[in-house]
């Protein structure tokens, strides 16, 4: 249900598809133990640098299985802790891009939210719509929403389970670009490599600080940020970056 390819013009993206078409990528328990998987792989793969998230062209994901869940009891999904695993995304220290067409409904939307940088289709459609069945999101809905956008977004969405365009997403901070359809995942992809081009190390502390802002008060934040940006003095990439500079070359990363 998951599948890994190596792209990129240095061969070190790894491109992770969602692929459950009967069912628009509905986020069964099966697909999701795959895809924590496949994450964790390319998460100790150092040849990997960036990963980029799809799904089809006509779902990124419908959302948790609807059908799988409605058999489920409290008792089942409270003792089972149902959805643990379900966010080793967004405990990944190497960038995400989600490159999102067509459906990206309920956990499909909070998995796009998990990610680091969101690029959409023109066809794409976010939303919360658990209301409808009964339910909440249960995958950071409606906590990323409010942090990433606002209170009344927040609401709206996950209060009337109203369904957004591409266009709307990136009109709220949802989505950073919006591109055609087809041009998506290779727009992901060339981005993927713009990122891919600088240290890896240097990568992952500007990720660990601008997550940082969402977890802690202002005054904290920019402690972490200054002693994160202290921090790169200790490496060879800081110093190789600056060197490279000044003598006009290209700088050679070794991450250390
Ligand atoms: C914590 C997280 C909670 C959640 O995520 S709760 C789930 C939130 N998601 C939803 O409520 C969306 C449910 N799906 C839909 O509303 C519709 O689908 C769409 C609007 C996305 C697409 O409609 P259309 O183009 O008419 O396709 P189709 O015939 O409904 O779907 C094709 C097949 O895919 C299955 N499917 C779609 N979404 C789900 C799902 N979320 N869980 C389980 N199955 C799903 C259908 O049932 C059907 O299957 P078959 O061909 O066998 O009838």
């Amino acid at each position: 249900m998951i599948t890994l390819t190596r792209t990129g013009a240095s061969e070190n993206v790894a491109l992770v598809t969602l692929n459950r078409p009967n069912a628009l990528n509905a986020l069964c328990r099966q697909l999701m133990q795959e895809l924590s998987e496949t994450l964790l792989t390319v998460e100790k793969d150092d040849s990997y640098r960036v990963i980029v998230l799809t799904g089809s062209e006509k779902a990124f994901a419908a959302g948790a299985d609807i059908k799988e869940m409605a058999k489920l009891e409290f008792a089942d999904v409270f003792q089972n802790d149902f959805f643990t695993n379900w966010d080793t995304l967004s405990r990944i220290t190497k960038p995400v891009i989600a490159a999102v067409n067509g459906f990206a409904l309920g956990g499909g939307t909070e998995l796009a939210l998990m990610c680091d940088i969101v690029y959409a289709g023109e066809n794409a459609v976010f939303g919360q719509p658990e209301i409808n069945i009964g339910t909440i999101p249960g995958l950071g809905g409606t906590q990323r929403w409010p942090r990433f956008t606002s209170k009344s977004i927040a609401m709206e969405l996950c209060l009337t389970g109203d369904k957004i365009s591409a266009q709307d997403a990136k009109e709220v901070g949802l989505v950073s670009k919006v591109f055609p359809t087809q041009q998506l995942v290779s727009e992901a992809v060339l981005l993927a490599d713009r990122i891919a081009k600088n240290s890896p190390l240097i990568v992952k502390t500007v990720k660990n600080s601008v997550n940082s802002a969402y977890e802690t008060s202002l005054n904290q934040g920019l402690q972490i940020e200054k002693q994160l940006f202290h921090s790169t003095f200790a490496t060879n990439d800081r110093r190789e970056g600056m060197t490279a500079f000044a003598e006009k070359r290209a700088p050679k990363w070794t991450s250390n």
